[in-house]
């Protein structure tokens, strides 16, 4: 017996529910005037809530996108976030209420897999999310930064003024296209939610190869001079960066070390983001930090295994348990071909945690074997498991949401 009912948000419901999630998130109180200019961008759908009569405990939202897989194909997906609760009514149950409730909506709405970045790294993983895509956090000490002889020259770099960048970064960031796994597309949901103040707080710079627009950084300064170190500069903390190719990549980075008054370049970047190994001394490249950036769940099984690619070798029979999504579970035959179900009997056995860690590229099979988060019932379809579920690329999302 629950003290709480869980439901979808009805019209008006919003303020408070946002009051509520400011509360969980240590977040100020919103001016009157302030809300008037949020509320759009903060839509009562898809957002359940958790109600105690008529106050709202605890809420979770998602939106609708689509997620790049391994391969080339995206696949429709739940955008997980605003995930709180009130904190006089946390540890009773109410988040995992929320959590199964919207899980379940987002499966008949048929996304996908359900995609999230946490809070906490203790808390999805009960509910079936597995770290998807790691990042690194990069320091670049300018001073050091010298290019190699036969690094690329990358294009030419503009500056945009805010209006400017409003109108034209939807268009260039779906122009520079889905192109690695754990990209999600950007919708007009998400452009109107965080981007038009983010946008305002940074400089946008576009890059120009020989093709027209093929990248952009948003960036910003954080003065660390003091007295004591007058020398010091400031460091760019580049918030938002995507490039189409390697060329826009290496043009966008030579304009942020070369921005004057500069003395460091600060960056969340893909695990095989390769810009230590275009400067004549890689040391100038620290990695500060490397952490989970997504979660992910899978919703759908046979779909998640049916959009992605392969690499070369042997077929494997996978069994996958789901104790909440129940049609889920079941026996999967993978092969460079593809996947579909079987009644052949499995080589290895796994959850939806596990599912989420693989499923974009970032683990291996073989090292969720020896952590054992992979149940493996015949050793011969452990190294082909590794081999079919290798990606070229480092899974990363470049945005935040
Ligand atoms: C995608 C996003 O939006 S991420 C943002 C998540 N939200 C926040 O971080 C805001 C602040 N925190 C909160 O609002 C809440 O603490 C929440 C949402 C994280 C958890 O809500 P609760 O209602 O307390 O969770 P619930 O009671 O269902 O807990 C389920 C289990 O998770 C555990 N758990 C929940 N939160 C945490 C946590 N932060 N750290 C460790 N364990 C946790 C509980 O102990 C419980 O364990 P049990 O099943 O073994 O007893």
């Amino acid at each position: 017996m629950t003290d709480f009912e869980i439901r979808l948000l009805s019209e008006g419901e919003q303020r408070a529910t946002h009051e509520m999630l400011g509360r969980a998130f240590h977040d100020p109180r919103l001016t009157d005037e302030e809300w008037e200019r949020l509320a759009s961008a903060f839509p009562a759908d898809r957002k359940f809530g958790a109600f105690d009569g008529d106050a709202v405990i605890g809420a979770a939202s998602s939106f609708g996108t689509e997620l790049a897989v391994p391969g080339g194909k995206a696949v429709p997906a739940a955008a997980v976030d605003g995930v709180g609760v009130r904190p006089d009514r946390t540890r009773r149950g109410v988040a995992t209420a929320l959590m199964h409730a919207q899980l379940r909506d987002c499966a008949d709405r048929g996304e996908v897999v359900a995609y999230l970045r946490a809070s906490e790294a203790t808390i999805y993983g009960r509910f079936g999310y597995g770290v998807s895509a790691r990042w690194k956090s990069l320091r670049i000490d300018t001073s050091h930064a010298r290019f190699r002889d036969d690094a690329p020259a990358g294009g030419t770099v503009r500056l945009l003024e805010p209006d400017e960048a409003h109108e034209l970064l939807p268009a260039l960031y779906d122009r520079i296209g889905l192109h690695r796994p754990g990209m999600i597309a950007r919708t007009e949901r998400w452009w109107s939610w965080g981007h038009p103040r983010m946008i305002d707080e940074h400089v946008t710079a576009v890059h120009s190869g020989p093709d027209g627009d093929d990248g952009f950084v948003l960036y910003k300064p954080h003065d660390r001079r003091t007295l004591d170190r007058p020398e010091a500069g400031v460091a760019l903390l580049a918030a938002d960066l995507h490039a189409a190719n390697l060329g826009a990549l290496v043009g966008l980075w030579r304009f942020l070390l070369g921005v004057d008054l500069v003395g460091q370049v600060v960056a969340y970047r893909p695990l095989d983001e390769p810009i230590g190994l275009l400067l004549t001394d890689p040391r100038a490249c620290e990695v500060t930090r490397l952490e989970d950036n997504t979660w992910l769940r899978v919703l759908d099984v046979p779909a998640a295994l049916a959009a992605r690619a392969y690499g070369q070798a042997a077929p494997v029979v996978i069994e996958f348990v789901d104790p909440l999504l129940a049609a889920n579970s079941g026996r999967y035959r993978i092969s460079p071909d593809g996947a579909e179900r079987t009644g052949a009997p499995a080589g290895l056995r796994l959850g939806p945690e596990a599912f989420g860690m693989l499923y974009l590229g970032d683990r291996a099979p073989s090292l969720l074997a020896a952590l054992g988060r992979v149940e493996v019932l015949n050793p011969a379809a452990l190294p082909a498991a590794d081999r079919l579920f290798e990606t070229p690329l480092t899974p990363h999302c470049g945005t935040r949401f």
